[in-house]
């Protein structure tokens, strides 16, 4: 695997705050990898250390085979902080062609509109913008330079659902095309819709790093849910709940656990057994970090 941008032991303190600590981690080309952390776990850190916006306290930061320092090398990718700020009498046209104009190989303004949904705004002032659309927009010129890597810190905070997904829309197509993607997200949907692999950040160390997938097995429970009136005493049920006649148990043996409902004969309907949610292996991971400081 081509490595894109690694970190090597990176810890990056601001004054007596130790915002990364030893952190380590490749992305691959073709990756698209979510990070995930509570607030002030280090993910804004570590991504502008990648782009080169700030330098690591002590620990190697490697850009596309070079140094995030070096302009040349920044150019292979794209960024779209938290918060951006753009001119508010130029339009959004006008904008997109101003950033292509700073690198080589350009996507064309339609054709960047388009990918991401804004094609009906060419001719509007940016100070004529809502929220969302500004935050659209500032996500697209992260990709108008045709990056090989992009980093997206919370691309949709603060978007409505249709604007959400217009943009996993274009990020999908950006990844499908062979690109190279590392976001930051606080809608765990968002990760597990778009990443493959995910990072876990947790008081600026890596606390899990793996498939979406492997992360949720990290908690190995699952719902079963069934339509009951009542039920006998199960085996291996950890909790459960009731809303209306739907009852859900939480197990770690949901085979063992249906196999004795059946055996008991009581009569019920309905039934669903599903993994846990990526929110509850983030929840469990995250939790238990902070029980240990
Ligand atoms: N410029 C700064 N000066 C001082 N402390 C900072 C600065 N930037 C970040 N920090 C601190 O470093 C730690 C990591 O912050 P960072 O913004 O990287 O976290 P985050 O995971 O991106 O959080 P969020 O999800 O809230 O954006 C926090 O304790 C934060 O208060």
């Amino acid at each position: 695997m081509t490595v894109l941008a690694r970190a090597l032991e990176v810890t990056r303190r601001y004054g007596d705050v130790v915002a990364l600590d030893r952190v380590s981690l490749d992305i691959g080309a073709g990756e698209l990898v979510g990070l995930l952390g509570p607030n002030g776990a280090g993910k804004s850190t570590l991504l502008s250390l990648f782009a080169g916006l700030r330098r690591p306290t002590s620990g190697t930061i490697e850009l596309l085979g070079g140094s995030p320092l070096d302009p040349v090398t920044r150019r292979g990718i794209g960024v779209t902080p938290q918060e951006t700020g753009l001119p508010e009498s130029l339009r959004v046209g006008e904008v997109v062609d101003f950033v292509c104009a700073h690198y080589p190989d350009p996507v064309g303004r339609k054709e960047l509109l388009g990918r991401f949904g804004l094609d009906d705004l060419a001719g509007r002032q940016v100070g004529g913008l809502s929220g969302g659309q500004r935050r659209r927009l500032a996500v697209a010129l992260a990709f108008a330079g045709n990056p090989r890597l992009v980093f997206l810190d919370e691309p949709t905070t603060g978007l409505d659902v249709e604007a959400r997904h217009a943009l996993w829309a274009g990020v999908t197509a950006f990844h499908d095309s062979g690109g190279t993607v590392l976001l930051t997200s606080h809608y765990l949907e968002e990760i597990e819709a778009l990443a493959e692999r995910v990072v876990v950040l947790g008081h600026g160390r890596v606390l899990a790093d793996d498939t979406v997938n492997a992360i949720r097995g990290l908690v190995g429970v699952r719902r079963v849910s069934l339509v009951a009136e009542r039920l006998p005493e199960l085996p291996g049920v950890l909790g459960s709940e009731r809303a209306g006649d739907r009852i859900t148990l939480v197990t770690t043996d949901p085979d063992r656990l249906v196999v004795e409902l059946v055996r008991s004969g009581a009569p019920f309907s309905g039934l669903e057994i599903r993994p846990t949610t990526l929110e509850e292996a983030f929840l469990t991971i995250t939790g238990k970090e902070s029980a240990h400081v």
